[in-house]
């Protein structure tokens, strides 16, 4: 065995740390009079997105966010789910709402949907489009958990070489944009299927994000010594979780982010700030109308 010399970016310690955080933020809420309140839409029994959903209402209960959670059988249709979305738009005790995915429907119809204010996944076409022009909106919290586990670990973002490994809507894409960002001020490679020579980029990169859901797609060979390498692929082999990252990335990388354990618990503690921090606009905004 080759020794480990890369430190974990632990994504479930860090949960932890932000979920005390926001638990503070809610408490000053309900003082206020505003109860935080956050609603899924799940379709269908697959496992994974159960298990998903039902993190999230674990992780509001212990930080004092309700939670309205409405399951919904696979044989829903189109306008069934549309009308839990009118409905959950409607609900002033929902200040956020999401539909788990995938719902094997018209995906984009149903996130165009929801009250882009009420968008705590960051995903509608209003919040993508506010990201873009650089505007103030909910972000999409596993790009968002990225770049806070590695802030909060102390990894230089500002002039890293960046190589983001897939061009998928939740992640890969938005990352992207999020990375360019003044505030962040890496430079971003998106790499995909089209890519000719991917180990020639992941060489260069200071850091490399694993997005593809290809298991083991990276290895230790395509890794620069040093570099922070997160894995988001989240894969199902043989029922275990299998990540894109391959075991002997550990020996060659500075850091790397486990999976489980890594960006996953991040998307969920991105998901809580953004509930907590729609529901302070609200508040903000209702507190400003009432003058
Ligand atoms: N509208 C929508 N919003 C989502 O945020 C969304 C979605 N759809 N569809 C599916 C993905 C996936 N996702 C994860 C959340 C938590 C973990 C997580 O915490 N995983 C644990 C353990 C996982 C396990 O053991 O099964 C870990 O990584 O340590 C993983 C993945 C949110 N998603």
């Amino acid at each position: 065995m080759t020794p480990v010399t890369a430190q974990k970016l632990d994504g479930s310690a860090t949960l932890r740390t932000i979920k005390a955080e926001l638990a503070e933020r809610v408490t000053a809420l309900r003082d206020r009079g505003v109860v935080p309140g956050l609603g899924t839409v799940l379709v269908g029994d697959d496992p994974g997105s159960h298990w998903y959903v039902g993190a999230k209402h674990k992780d509001c209960a212990e930080i004092g966010i309700e939670s309205i959670r409405v399951d919904l059988p696979a044989t829903a249709t189109q306008a069934e789910v549309e009308a839990e979305i009118d409905r959950l738009n409607a609900d002033p005790a929902c200040t956020g709402f999401l539909v788990q995915q995938p719902t094997g429907l018209d995906e984009v119809a149903l996130l165009s949907r929801v009250d882009p204010d009420k968008d705590v996944d960051g995903l509608h076409p209003v919040s993508l489009g506010r990201l873009v022009l650089g505007e103030r909106g909910s972000l999409p919290c596993t790009p968002v958990g990225v770049i806070e586990l590695l802030r909060r670990h102390g990894v230089e973002l500002a002039g890293a070489e960046v190589v983001v490994v897939g061009r998928g809507l939740t992640v890969g894409r938005p990352l992207g944009l999020l990375l360019t960002r003044r505030s962040e001020n890496a430079t971003a490679v998106l790499c995909h299927t089209g890519t000719r020579d991917l180990a020639a980029h992941t060489r260069r990169a200071d850091v490399v994000v694993a997005a593809a859901g290809v298991p083991g797609i990276i290895t230790g060979d395509m890794v620069k010594p040093g570099a922070a390498v997160l894995d988001v692929g989240v894969s199902r082999v043989d029922g275990k979780i299998a990540g894109d990252v391959a075991d002997d990335v550990w020996e060659t990388a500075g850091w790397v982010s486990p999976n489980p354990g890594g960006v996953g618990p991040m998307t969920r503690a991105m998901l809580l700030a953004n509930v907590v921090g729609m529901a302070e606009a609200a508040a903000d905004a209702g507190a400003a109308g009432t003058r």
